[in-house]
């Protein structure tokens, strides 16, 4: 199958272009929010940079294109899919393999080419829903990672009709780069699928005047598709048999996006299946979904929890950052570590710990919001291939970042909010675990004497208790086992 952005060799090779910019990681997230750009520490441990106090503000279409770019397999949850029927009288089906699913063969042949055995939990009951006739509406909702994606490509490559030569299936996705993502999915999924070819309406993708589009599939961003559907009239809505709304609630978050959306929609067929899926499923997200898609079935997996329980949390009373970096030293000198993760809360004190080790002869890599996506996925991969054992950063990787191998959490600064309260659910992230591993692991908290109010206010919300560890006493130290 092939993609295009418009027909003929140019739109192949602008293709590439854009995808292969895609995997040089080059994307200039770092100027959405106004953040200025600095330099990483060089190797040799001497830094270019600008100083700045700056939190890194957590941008969720940044987070879910690194989630999809580092994610390995899918994650699997140990809870039960929820599902609510828009027919409650209607049978239930569910699936264990994908042949029950009577799908083309090519599309079985794609399936397997990705290495697919069997549909994920999520899949098993999406999946009927999505491909029965007459179409059903769907809304689902489960964690990063579980098969959604594959889901909703798999409905649209069933769907399409290979011989007809105009948009039938339309994908929204809250960015450009994700809607390339996607259509990655797509390309791979419908590799054997030789006629159905997939468009990017995203900007950027300059489609003279007249052009009649032949492509099937169409994934793009809901303001280039509102005006490639009514102000340029390249897309016959009306002929559009699967709508696809992706990452809802990343949609929401961005300005125009709902409405422009909803304007969409709103020109569909009424025979059109309307999917529409999110990872989290906040109030703000089903008010939308709701407006959104008419008469839906519902299907939620729910998160699995993290918990403290199996974490061992120490605090250690230090007057001033050098203090503190003292006390790391003794307690890196005292137990043998193997990967760590050091939460800062401002790129300064994240880029004055990163020289600092260097210069002591520590690997460390540096993560931080003025990176790329790209950029970020890929010291990620270091560290997880154990090339760097120290990943120094801010509150840009403490959310959705797997840290399964590493045993050891150090909060450098405590996570506070803007009212310079603990902030307790990125303390959670930052070193909580699902219970459902069961690995053990070691939290330090770095803390100055006037921030001793917060700690005990942390230790009280979630109700466990965080021990004082006196870094000067290299036997209690030594006395520490993960
Ligand atoms: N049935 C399956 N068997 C094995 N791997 C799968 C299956 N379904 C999906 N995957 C793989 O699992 C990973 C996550 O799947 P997918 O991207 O579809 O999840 P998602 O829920 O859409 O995540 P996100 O919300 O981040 O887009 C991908 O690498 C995908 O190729």
């Amino acid at each position: 199958m092939a993609s295009l952005l418009w027909g003929g060799d140019a739109g192949a090779a602008e293709s590439e272009r854009l995808n292969g910019h895609l995997s040089n990681l080059i994307y200039p997230w770092k100027n959405l929010r106004g953040i200025r750009s600095t330099a990483v520490p060089n190797v040799d441990g001497s830094v270019n940079y600008t100083e700045d106090d700056e939190e890194d503000v957590v941008d969720l279409a940044a987070n879910s294109l690194l989630n999809k770019l580092i994610r390995q397999s899918l994650v699997e949850s140990s809870h039960l899919v929820e599902v609510l029927q828009k027919d409650p009288s209607s049978p239930l089906y569910s699936v264990k393999t994908f042949e029950e699913l009577r799908l083309k063969e090519e599309l079985l042949k794609g399936i397997y080419a990705m290495g697919f055995n069997r549909p994920s939990k999520i899949q098993e009951m999406a999946l009927p829903m999505m491909l029965a006739h007459p179409p059903q509406n769907l809304i689902a909702q489960s964690q990063s990672g579980t098969g959604k994606t594959a889901a909703f490509v798999l409905a649209m490559l069933s769907r399409v009709n290979a011989l007809e030569l105009f948009p039938q299936c339309l994908c929204l996705a809250p960015t450009y780069e994700l809607a390339l993502q996607t259509g990655r999915v797509v390309e791979r999924m419908g590799k054997f699928c030789v006629d159905v070819q997939v468009m990017y309406a995203i900007r950027g993708n300059q489609i003279p005047r007249g052009t009649d589009i032949t492509k099937q599939i169409v994934i793009g961003t809901p303001g280039t598709v509102l005006d490639w559907c009514f102000k340029r009239r390249l897309i016959d809505l009306t002929k559009i048999r699967v709508f696809v709304l992706d990452e809802a609630d990343v949609m929401i978050d961005t300005q125009g996006f709902s409405d422009q959306s909803i304007r969409i929609q709103r020109a569909l067929p009424s025979e059109c299946q309307m999917l529409l899926f999110s990872a989290t499923f906040e109030d703000s997200v089903w008010q939308f979904a709701e407006r959104i898609i008419p008469d839906p079935n519902v299907i939620k997996l729910r998160k699995e929890e993290l918990t403290l329980n199996n974490i061992r949390q120490y605090y250690v009373l230090c007057r001033d950052r050098k203090d503190k970096y003292q006390a790391l030293c003794n307690i890196y000198g005292g137990i043998t570590i193997g990967q760590a993760i050091i939460f800062c809360q401002t790129r300064r004190n994240a880029k004055w710990l990163t020289v600092e080790m260097m210069q002591d002869g520590h690997q460390v890599s540096l993560l931080s919001g003025e990176l790329t996506v790209d950029q970020r996925a890929s010291i990620i991969q270091r560290f997880r291939d154990g090339k760097e054992k120290v990943l120094i950063t801010t509150n840009v990787c403490a959310r959705g970042i797997d840290v399964k191998q590493v045993t050891i959490v150090v909060n450098f600064d405590l996570p506070v909010n803007q009212a310079e309260e603990p902030d307790y659910e990125t303390y959670l992230h930052r070193i909580g675990r699902t219970g459902r591993f069961g690995k053990k692991g070691l939290a330090f908290n770095m803390i100055e004497l006037d921030k001793l109010p917060l700690l005990k206010k942390i230790q009280d919300h979630f109700n466990s208790s965080i021990k004082q560890l006196d870094p000067e006493d290299m036997d209690e130290i030594e006395k520490i086992e993960y």
